[in-house]
């Protein structure tokens, strides 16, 4: 059967990164900064120019109304963020938004793609260190175009874990946050890190840097390219509690193998976060 998704695939790496390029010229101007769920969720006008930008060239190389579209900005704006068997794609226009505003450089453009629910590719555009990661089901991880495989690593207290706080600062969530942290890292492991962006912390276990990232709190168009990278790469994808992945679950563990994942499992203190496709609330 031809390969009908090749041409997107391909597609969707040169949108990536053309997009990375007007992030990286808008970090050069001043950054208008507005905020979301809450004063630290930090969203600016490049987000916004940016997810534009994707979708249009995506809509206008595919045709309006044939693909659907979950965008980071557009759910912010109340558009659905439900997944249905349609060829969608789901994109985050500038990962690591907080890195952005301050110049730190790890901000990722995150577009992947799905059909009947199940994702068929994944780019990730580290921008400011010009790192183009990508992998199509069944083909292969790539970083700039050199096969990535995840660690060997099984032993924890030889594994480097990356994590993130996100941006609920509420005392119970950031308590059970820390907590976690506190005993992954008195396993002991060699390190816990985090660049400030989950589809970045995906590929870094992708490409072996760390074994595992876990993360509540997360949002669907965070994590979606990353866990086709993850999962081609060689590692694997869990939800916190040891079940099976859930795209929409707001919570993810992704490691190098089950050994470390479980392990880490065992260390999460898990707390709720409402679903990305839970209805919106009627106001
Ligand atoms: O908002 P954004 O920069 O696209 O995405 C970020 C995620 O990649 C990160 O894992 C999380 O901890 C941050 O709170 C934020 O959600
Ligand atoms: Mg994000």
């Amino acid at each position: 059967m031809a390969d009908q998704w090749q041409e997107a695939y391909d597609f969707a790496v040169q949108v990536a990164r053309a997009a990375g390029a007007v992030i990286r010229k808008a970090g050069e101007e001043e950054i208008k900064v507005q905020t979301k769920s809450s004063t630290v969720d930090l969203v600016t006008k490049t987000d916004e120019r940016v997810e534009k930008i994707i979708i249009g060239s995506l809509k206008e190389q595919f045709g309006e109304g044939t693909h659907c579209f979950i965008g980071e900005e557009s759910v912010s704006k109340e558009e659905p963020c439900i997944l249905t068997d349609k060829p969608t794609w789901i994109i985050d226009p500038v990962d690591g938004t907080t890195n952005f505003v301050h110049g730190f450089p790890f901000v990722a453009v995150s577009i992947a793609f799905a059909v009947n629910k199940e994702l068929e590719f994944g780019v990730v555009y580290s921008c400011m260190e010009d790192k183009m990661y990508k992998a199509r089901k069944g083909q292969g991880a790539f970083c700039d175009d050199e096969p990535i495989q995840v660690s060997d690593v099984k032993d924890i207290h030889k594994s480097i874990i990356i994590s993130e706080h996100g941006t609920d600062r509420s005392p119970e969530k950031v308590q059970k946050i820390f907590s976690t942290m506190k005993k992954i890292l008195c396993i002991p492991v060699h390190g816990l890190r985090g660049s400030g962006t989950a589809a970045t912390n995906m590929c870094l276990v992708a490409c072996g840097a760390v074994e595992a990232f876990f993360e509540i709190g997360i949002h669907c168009w965070d994590i979606a390219a990353g866990a086709v990278i993850v999962r081609e790469a060689g590692g694997l994808l869990l939800d916190v509690d040891g079940g099976p992945f859930d795209l929409m679950s707001r919570r993810m563990v992704s490691g190098n193998n089950r050994v470390i994942a479980n392990r880490i499992i065992k260390e999460i203190e898990i707390f709720d976060s409402v679903r990305d496709d839970a209805p919106i609330a009627k106001k």
